[in-house]
């Protein structure tokens, strides 16, 4: 596996600047989760790395050298997209050893079947494998996709939303696995998600990007503990940071425009008093919605409060962030 590096990567579809000077380094052996809305440029730094885009400026190198001029084929990454891209008049099994069966790569049979074996059974498919690729369920043909990428040895494994097409539990055994595969085997990993469970638990690194500029990049509990900004303090954390004028609450610092609040910032049981508008049961964990003078609020509470619509909880800051007029923070305030 190597390290990927970006430097100044500028790339313009029409009127469009999707990337605006990215530099981004992805150490050998870590887990970097890309997020940002729609249109952020996730998918396209994704394709200037496996050379699917030509970027307008900047460099990509991979474990040292430079491969910007590159095809895909040159570069060794293996990509896996949102949408299943499998050979349809093949089995499953075909599929999977489709590239390990490259001319360049000469790998023995032994070896081929052997590989295709373990990821079968890992991806839990080798039932299906003399199936047609076209005799499978949505969920069944990703998990081949993954697969297929999986027997190789890339230099860097590029995935775009892998998991967003498979059901709940699937998703969150393949999340443990991809995890597992990446601590065990060393691999280096570039995946862009919008579930932020995913970048919470899988992630060694977050970059957060907004209209194709890198504005945060470092460990998950970083961007979560210490968000550069309300746009980053927004991309983790559920249910969302709630984000009020800052003079709603006693004493914000010089500058402040606005007031983040997790709910681990929320102390409930002194200071001003809210009302209940709903109490949303999730069962381990229970959401309440507060009216506080002329806002709303979300946060967390015990899982079987009493609580009702129409009570009252008394509430105060308990170290918020504070952000200035242009969403950058400026303080960590200590409201007691
Ligand atoms: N081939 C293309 N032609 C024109 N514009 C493009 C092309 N590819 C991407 N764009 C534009 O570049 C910007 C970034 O797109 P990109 O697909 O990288 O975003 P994203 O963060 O991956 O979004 P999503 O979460 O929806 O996949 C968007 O405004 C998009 O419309």
């Amino acid at each position: 596996m190597a390290e990927v590096i970006l430097e100044n990567i500028t790339k313009i579809f029409a009127d469009t600047r999707a990337l605006d000077n990215v530099s981004l380094a992805v150490p050998d052996g870590s887990f970097v989760v890309l997020l940002g809305p729609t249109g952020a440029g996730k998918t396209t730094t994704l394709r200037v790395v496996a050379g699917l885009e030509r970027p307008d400026a900047g460099t990509v190198s991979i474990g040292g050298r430079l491969v910007t001029g590159f095809t895909p084929a040159q570069r060794n990454v293996a990509m896996v997209f949102q949408q299943y891209s499998l050979y349809p008049h093949l089995t499953v099994r075909q599929n999977l050893e489709f590239p390990l069966k490259s001319p360049i790569l000469k790998t023995p049979r032994p070896e081929i079947d052997r590989r295709v074996k373990a990821v079968a059974e890992m991806l839990r498919i080798a039932h299906k494998l003399d199936n047609r690729a076209t005799a499978l369920s949505g969920g069944e043909m990703q998990r081949v996709s993954i697969g297929r990428a999986l027997v190789r040895n890339p230099s860097i494994y590029l995935m775009d939303e892998p998991l967003s097409s498979l059901d709940a539990k699937l998703r969150a055994d393949l999340r443990i696995e991809l995890k597992r595969i990446q601590a065990h085997s060393g691999a280096t990993l570039l995946y862009v998600t919008h579930d932020q469970v995913e970048a919470m638990t899988m992630a060694t690194h977050v970059g957060v990007l907004d209209r194709g500029r890198i504005v945060q990049f470092g460990s998950p509990r970083e961007v979560y503990e210490n968000p550069a900004s309300v746009y980053a303090a927004s991309r983790l954390g559920q249910p969302r940071i709630n984000l009020l004028p800052a003079g709603l609450f006693p004493h914000p610092p010089a500058g402040a425009r606005t007031i983040g609040l997790r709910p681990e910032h929320i102390r409930q049981g002194d200071g001003q008093e809210s009302s209940v508008i709903r109490v949303e049961r999730l069962g381990d964990q229970t959401r309440l919605h507060l009216r506080f003078k002329d806002c709303e609020l979300v946060t967390v509470t015990d899982a079987h409060t009493p609580l009702r619509p129409g009570d009252i909880v008394k509430i105060s800051p308990a170290n918020p962030y504070y952000f200035d007029a242009d969403g950058m923070r400026i303080a960590h305030g200590e409201t007691t």
